[in-house]
């Protein structure tokens, strides 16, 4: 069986449940979001994100993709309203993309793949009281998704793709702060909600689901920079990140609501 889990032909989503059956369970993500078929519902008021920029500590190389970590001591970062009861904790945002420009994204809109997706991680600081117990209850997570489409090079983007070069190798990490991450959302917040699983393993069925409708862009040289990032540390052999998304799961009978 696999060793070490990733996104290559060996060790790539197909693999995933020799070591976490749950890759296999009722309520598993990515989803492809058939339009026609999401429900609109008019309880579901607007999210409010609501961050600190002297929250974002760190921009790190994880080996499966790269994350900004945010201070999650306190609730200085939250996200509240839309779909949630109560407030939950920015922890940290990262991003999923593809080895070319024609896919990346891990949701999919009526079968169409955007070239990236951004994930904002938060948890459930009203009900428990770490993140890592929040990742292991059903309303433990909430995960913002926005689509990134290729066009006009992202200036709030460019914050986070000119300090790539700095964090090539995986394990590596730089000072990165006086960042809010509100400046990568589009201008409308209307989104899709279901609930869901971590795209990544352990799969963890903890997440409520909140994908943004609107698409940002991002520029084809920017979306390379990621590319350009290593999955290995620094004195093994080099091998990129040329992609990092899952596959659309089975819906297994979910509702998805619209605002
Ligand atoms: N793609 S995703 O949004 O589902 C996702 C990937 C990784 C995380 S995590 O680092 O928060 C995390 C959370 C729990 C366990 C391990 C990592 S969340
Ligand atoms: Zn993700």
């Amino acid at each position: 069986a696999m060793l070490h889990w990733g996104y290559d032909e060996h060790n790539g989503p197909a693999h995933w449940k020799e070591v976490f059956p749950v890759a296999n369970g009722n309520r598993q993500s990515p989803i492809d979001i058939k339009t026609e078929e999401t429900k609109y519902d008019p309880g579901l008021p607007p999210i409010s994100p609501n961050y600190d920029p002297t929250s974002a500590k760190v921009i790190l190389n994880n080996g499966h993709s790269t994350s900004v970590e945010f201070d999650d001591t306190e609730n200085k970062s939250v996200l509240r309203g839309g779909p949630l009861t109560g407030r939950y904790r920015l922890r940290q945002i990262h991003f999923h993309w593809g080895a070319s420009d024609d896919v990346g994204s891990e949701h999919a809109v009526d079968g169409k793949k955007y070239a990236a997706e951004l994930h904002v991680v938060h948890w459930n600081s009203d009900k428990y009281s770490s993140f890592v117990e929040a990742a292991r209850q059903r309303d433990g997570l909430a995960v913002m998704a926005v689509f990134l489409r290729i066009g006009e090079c992202n200036s709030q983007l460019k914050k986070i793709t000119d300090r790539l070069d700095a964090i090539r190798a995986k394990g590596k990490q730089a000072l990165f702060t006086n960042f809010d991450p509100s400046c990568l959302l589009p201008h409308s917040l209307d989104y899709w909600t279901y609930l869901g699983s971590l795209t990544v393993p352990p799969l963890l069925e903890s997440v409520i689901w909140i994908i943004v409708r609107e698409p940002i862009s991002v520029s084809s040289e920017q979306l390379a920079k990621f590319r350009s990032l290593l999955c290995t540390a620094e004195g093994e052999a080099a091998c990129c990140m040329l992609r990092n998304y899952r596959p659309p799961q089975p819906l297994k009978g979910r509702e998805v609501r619209r605002n």
